[in-house]
Parts: structure tokens; C-alpha cells; sequence
């Protein structure tokens, strides 16, 4: 997404060295250095226990969307529900706004649960008998709400998810897509400073899928909600992700932005991960930039923004026949010819390969290269 430029750093949680251990005395499986670094087969057999979270820590930022991506069974469900504690932890801090989540009485985390971050299921967990109306009411009553004004305001967020004139219906007389957007109308409806989904849209056709993403792309775009996603599907990751927390086994493997964990894996595993994906589409066209050669070439050809894809650059080196401009509110940052952008689809573009073939062309590695000044233009062009 576009969106993280816009994202502040404040964190809405903070995650410090969390466990979730499943089995007897799990207690003493983070407490003791030498079970804490067994392999997950070593742990169970040693002592009958799983991690299914092994110390991870990771901070979500204001206004962004943060997936947790995984394979069945790495943890990923265990971990966000232990950020609201509808799963108890066995180690390890969280906080929400500064607030420590562990130290809260059964009060203040009911609060938590309905006010602050309220989650979306997979099975969306819709009460049969009620209207599609009072489903989206129902977090407003149980915070007690008044009847007229619960059903006002769930009126708006039923119209906000695309559900208008099925206020009435009952969820067996809805589509799987129409009966997640309940859900998600439901958890939108108490106004959650973040909302975290479980999985939200495996269950649904591909096309459904694509327009419920297509609503959380919005929803973050237009209100700027943080959320947490969680999925095993990585193609959905990196649609929805400003960044993705990779998880293997119960640990983070990799945290980072779709671009850095498919231009630059952490390790094999994630590679291997993320080998079919297309990478022109992922990455941007600053993997591919180089500073202008000279003052003509920093003031002439198309303009690309540092954001657009190399897929986008290529499109536009295609049409014009030449090496396209990275422009950033009118000044040239680098260029883009067809060579880079060809390296970039190759899988030959990465820093490493980069930085040798530059240094056998006898030309600056990379790191010294953004020490250049390129040429700078200044122009009132709307790039791509
Ligand atoms: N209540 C439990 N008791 C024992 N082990 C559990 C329990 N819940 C989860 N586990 C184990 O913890 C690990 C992580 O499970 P979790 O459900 O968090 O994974 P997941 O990544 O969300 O998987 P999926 O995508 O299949 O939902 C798994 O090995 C699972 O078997």
C-alpha cells in the first residue's frame, strides 16, 4: 500500500519478548535459556510443551495496517490474541498506548476488547436471530448505548460497508461476503482505535475476497484505522501490508515492508517464501534508480513517483522510448532506464549483485553512489 509515508511512529502496541507456551509448567520454558532454545520437536519431546509464541516483539504503528503472515500452525492467531489477552500470555510485556496490557483488571480488558481494539473472525461469529441491523448494534448495546441512537449509528457503518437496504435481513439470508462485511460493520461500529482480523477472508470466493480487500484498503485509506491482519496468504500480505511480520514456528523471522521482505529476505525460508512472487510489482522503482548522468537527462523523459512499482516504471519507459524520472514533489531524485528495471524482473537487482556489478564496472557501490548529488531539476509535471 501507499500509505505508510502517512503512518506516524507512535506505537499503538508494544510487544516486548512475548511467549505463549502451551503445556505443563510452560512457565518455565521462557525462564530457562537452555528449553527456550530448543527446536519446536527438542521442546516437545523434552518437556510436552509448544511454543506457539517464542519471543516476539514487534510495535504497531498508528495508522498502519500490520500483517502477521504465516504458514498453518507458526503462531499467528495464538500471537494476536494475546495482544487483547483472549489468550493469556506466558512471558513478555504488552502495551496498548503507553497502557501495560498485562496488568489490567477483568474491567479494564473488557474495555479493551470492545472500545480499543475490537477483532474481526473468520467465522464472524454473527448472532443468527438478529437482523443485520441489530448484529452491527450489538457492540453498541453491550457498551450501552441507547436503543435509537445504537441503531442510527449502525445504520451509518451498514451503509459504510456497502450492506444498505439488507438492514433487515437475517445473516442465513446472506452471502459469505456480505456476512463477513456484518462482521466487520459490527467491529467498526464501536469506532475501535484498531481493528485486528483473524483470518477474515479465507473462507470466501476469490473475487469476494478481492472486494473485501479492496474495503480494508479503503477503510484504511479514508479513516486511517490501524489494523492488524492476520493471514497465511502471501499475496494478500502484500496487498494489504504497510509492513508484515513473517512467522515461523512460533518466532518472527522477518518484519518489514512487502518491498523489503521480497527484495531483501531475511534468510532461505523467507526466500524461499516469497520466490514466486512478481517482483516488478512489489518493488519500487528506487531499487532500480541511479542518479541522472547529466543535467539534460535529469530534465527530460517521463516522470515516475519514488512510490510507483517497476512494473509502473516500465510501462512508462516502454511508451517513451527512454529512461523515465524518479520525481518527488518536482525534484528529480534518480533515473530509471530499461537495463535496471529488466535487472529487477531477472531477480538480479538486489543490493549484493548491485554492488559487485558496479564495483567490476569499476563505478561507486551503492552506498557510496547516494553520496553523489545528481543533478537536480525542478519541474510542475505530474508524474505516475
Ligand atoms: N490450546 C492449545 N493447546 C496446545 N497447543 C496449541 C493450542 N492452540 C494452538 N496450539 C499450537 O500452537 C501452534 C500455533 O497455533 P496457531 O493457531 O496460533 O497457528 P496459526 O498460525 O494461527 O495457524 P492457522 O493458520 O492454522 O490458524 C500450533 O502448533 C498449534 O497446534
Amino acid at each position: 500500500m501507499m500509505s505508510t509515508a502517512t503512518a506516524s511512529t507512535t506505537p499503538v502496541f508494544s510487544v516486548e519478548g512475548l511467549w505463549k507456551v502451551f503445556g505443563p509448567k510452560a512457565g518455565r520454558v521462557p525462564a530457562d535459556p537452555e528449553l527456550a532454545a530448543l527446536d519446536p520437536a527438542g521442546l516437545r519431546s523434552r518437556t510436552g510443551c509448544t511454543a506457539a509464541v517464542r519471543d516476539v516483539s514487534f510495535d504497531v504503528r498508528k495508522g498502519e495496517v500490520f500483517v502477521v503472515m504465516g504458514l498453518s500452525g507458526s503462531g499467528k492467531s495464538t500471537l494476536v490474541r494475546c495482544l487483547t489477552r483472549l489468550i493469556e500470555p506466558t512471558a513478555g510485556t504488552i502495551a496498548i498506548d503507553g497502557e501495560d496490557v498485562r496488568a489490567m483488571d477483568r474491567a479494564r480488558l473488557r474495555a479493551l476488547r470492545r472500545h480499543r481494539a475490537a477483532m474481526v473472525f473468520q467465522h464472524f461469529g454473527l448472532l443468527p436471530h438478529r437482523t443485520v441491523l441489530d448484529n452491527v448494534a450489538y457492540g453498541l448495546e453491550i457498551q450501552g448505548m441507547g436503543r435509537a441512537e445504537r441503531r442510527e449509528r449502525a445504520a451509518e457503518v451498514v451503509a459504510k460497508v456497502g450492506l444498505e437496504g439488507m438492514e433487515r435481513r437475517r445473516p442465513a439470508q446472506l452471502s459469505g461476503g456480505q456476512r463477513q462485511r456484518v462482521g466487520l460493520a459490527r467491529a467498526l461500529a464501536v469506532d475501535p482505535e484498531v481493528l485486528l482480523f483473524d483470518e477474515p477472508f479465507s473462507a470466501l470466493d476469490p473475487l469476494i475476497r478481492r472486494d473485501m480487500q479492496e474495503e480494508v484498503v479503503r477503510l484504511h485509506r479514508d479513516e486511517g484505522r490501524t489494523m492488524v491482519f492476520i493471514t497465511h496468504d502471501l499475496q494478500e500480505a502484500l496487498k494489504l501490508g504497510d509492513r508484515i511480520a513473517l512467522m515461523r514456528d512460533g518466532g518472527v523471522v522477518q518484519l518489514g515492508t512487502p518491498e523489503e521482505i521480497v527484495g531483501s529476505p531475511a534468510d532461505d525460508y523467507v526466500r524461499e517464501f516469497v520466490r514466486d512472487v512478481p517482483r516488478e510489482q512489489v518493488l519500487t522503482v528506487r531499487t532500480a534508480m541511479r542518479p541522472a548522468s547529466s543535467a539534460e537527462e535529469a530534465a527530460t523523459g517521463p516522470a515516475v513517483r519514488p512510490d510507483a512499482t517497476v512494473s509502473q516504471a516500465i510501462e512508462a519507459v516502454s511508451r517513451a522510448g527512454s529512461t523515465a524520472r524518479v520525481l518527488d514533489k518536482g525534484r528529480c531524485l534518480g533515473v530509471v532506464d530499461a537495463a535496471a528495471l529488466l535487472d529487477v524482473v531477472a531477480g538480479l537487482s538486489d543490493a549484493g549483485s548491485r554492488a559487485a556489478g558496479a564495483a567490476r564496472a569499476g563505478a561507486p557501490a551503492p552506498a557510496e553512489r547516494r553520496e553523489l548529488k545528481p543533478p537536480t531539476a525542478t519541474t510542475t509535471e505530474e508524474p505516475v
